[in-house]
């Protein structure tokens, strides 16, 4: 197979002081991922993925399981403890990501990345025009053509169905989904290779929720771009992801082709997930 476009390797990120008892990550139980010593929380531990070119990876996992602290840390808005993530179409590969100076992972964030949050006011600027915030963005990505912008803007938004004459105005006017589809639009201006979607379709209403997934899955089929999707859950996974990663208290658990996951699941946490999207 293809080297990866995204590789993580044995990624630990810590909140808190740390000690020498919670160095050795063998001493955090994995019934809980708080240090009995020192108290620190190790929302994620020797965490490992790859994604490949075009595929979406599903995330899934409680509250607290450490999700968005990966993808956060992934997007450099959190510093990781330690661990090694390259990119295939970043210096050969051969570059830790996380370790590269601030002015490279701008660049990282501004060509290779896009992120949509849970929460469209960490996405989107609310004081900006929706058109605006699409153009914040290929700004940073070195795109200053006043013209250029408006129709890449006018391309984003229509494929999201947002209706244009809501171009040039405040997100913060919209509904849930309509911010949703404005940050996705913003989060695809430079054309990313990577898209990472935390929580996208959480708080939202049901028929809500299934437009965006389906806008979601159709952006997917037509530009290929690879994209990492977190949630809690598994109904939202199962309807995108082609693999899918299941997180416990900070811990990689179980990963598999999607299917496999939901109609064969080993780990008792995974059958307990599946058993309870069965039921609801
Ligand atoms: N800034 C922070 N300071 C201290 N602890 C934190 C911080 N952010 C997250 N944590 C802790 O890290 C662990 C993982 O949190 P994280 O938000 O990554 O989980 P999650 O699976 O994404 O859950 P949710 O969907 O509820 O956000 C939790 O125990 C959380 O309390």
């Amino acid at each position: 197979m293809n080297k990866p476009l995204l590789q993580v390797t044995n990624v630990n990120k810590r909140y808190g002081a740390g000690c020498s008892h919670c160095e050795d990550s063998k001493s955090i139980s994995v019934e809980d991922n708080r240090c009995t010593v020192c108290g620190s929380i190790w929302a994620c531990l020797d965490v490992s993925l790859d994604l490949h070119k075009g595929e979406i990876l599903g995330i899934v996992g409680e509250s607290g399981s450490g999700k968005s602290s990966l993808v956060k840390s992934l997007y450099f808005d959190d510093e990781i403890t330690s661990g090694i993530a390259t990119i295939s179409t970043y210096k050969q590969g051969e570059e830790n990501i996380f370790t590269e100076s601030a002015q490279q992972k701008r660049y990282i964030r501004n060509h290779l990345m896009g992120m949509v949050y849970q929460n469209p006011w960490l996405g989107l600027k609310m004081s900006f025009s929706s058109g605006g915030n699409i153009a914040e963005k290929l700004i940073a990505s070195g795109t200053y053509h006043v013209g250029a912008i408006r129709e890449r803007a006018t391309e984003l938004l229509d494929h999201m169905e947002i209706p244009l004459p809501r171009m040039d105005e405040l997100p913060r006017t919209f509904s849930g989904g309509m911010q949703q589809r404005v940050q996705i639009s913003k989060a695809l201006a430079n054309n990313p290779p990577i898209l990472l979607l935390d929580e996208v379709t959480t708080g939202l209403d049901l028929s809500v929720q299934a437009k965006v997934l389906d806008l979601i899955r159709k952006i997917q089929r037509e530009l290929h771009i690879a994209m990492i999707v977190v949630s809690h859950d598994l109904g939202v996974i199962r309807m995108l992801a082609d693999r899918t990663l299941v997180m416990r208290h900070g811990r990689v658990v179980e990963q598999g082709l999607t299917d496999q996951i939901l109609e064969d699941p080993q780990h008792p946490y995974t059958q307990q997930l599946v058993h309870s999207l069965l039921h609801v």
